[in-house]
């Protein structure tokens, strides 16, 4: 285990339960449907590669770079896009791929702006859910799984960019982010 993570929270033998287990879902329940799978980087990466090889459908994939968290550990609730679809959404079935849903101020101001750009549905896919982090009323669709209220890193995860190598899903130590 790295040295500044205090806890393993979702092993990586659990990561690939989940995706085996949600990819299963997913291609049940987008059978007659042509799905456009929208990652939001930089943090849904690992999950969204290992998530769509799961999947199996005729789907397309297209990324959007979102951020919230200018470092440390709190959400600005300024929710910044850095990079946008190259890819229009209007009449699509969009199903958005995240690492997190945390006060859900990231998740609730994107589903306001694909409705917005005319999606015929827009749903979600999380691999962790942070109920007790809310700001925004919000409940995902399809989420891996729930975790208490602690700053988690790991899986495409970051703290200052950093640690988002890692193959599993830790809690940073609070000397980490407390030491600044
Ligand atoms: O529910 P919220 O409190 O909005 O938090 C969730 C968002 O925070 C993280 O992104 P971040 O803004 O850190 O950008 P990143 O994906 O580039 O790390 C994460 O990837 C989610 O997109
Ligand atoms: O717990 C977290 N860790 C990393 N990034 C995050 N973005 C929202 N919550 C978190």
């Amino acid at each position: 285990m790295h040295n500044d993570i205090a806890q393993i929270l979702v092993s990586e033998q659990e990561i690939k339960e989940i995706c085996v287990k949600l990819g299963k879902q997913l291609t049940k329940d987008y059978q007659n449907k042509n799905p456009l799978l929208v990652g939001l980087l930089k943090g849904c990466m690992p999950f969204m590669a290992d998530l769509s090889r799961q999947i199996d459908l005729k789907f397309e994939m297209a990324y959007m770079s979102v951020s919230s968290y200018h470092g440390g550990i709190a959400s600005s609730g300024d929710v910044k896009i850095k990079m946008d679809l190259d890819i229009s959404i209007k009449g699509r079935d969009v199903l958005i791929v995240e690492d997190i849903v945390d006060t859900a101020n990231t998740i609730v101001t994107i589903i306001e702006l694909f409705k917005h750009r005319g999606a015929a549905s827009v749903k979600m896919v999380t691999l962790l859910d942070k109920p007790d982090g809310r700001l925004r009323e919000y409940q995902p669709e399809y989420v891996g799984r729930e975790i208490p209220k602690a700053f988690v890193v790991g899986y495409g995860l970051d703290y200052n960019e950093l640690y988002r190598n890692l193959p599993y899903v830790g809690v940073l130590k609070p000397e980490i982010y407390n030491q600044k």
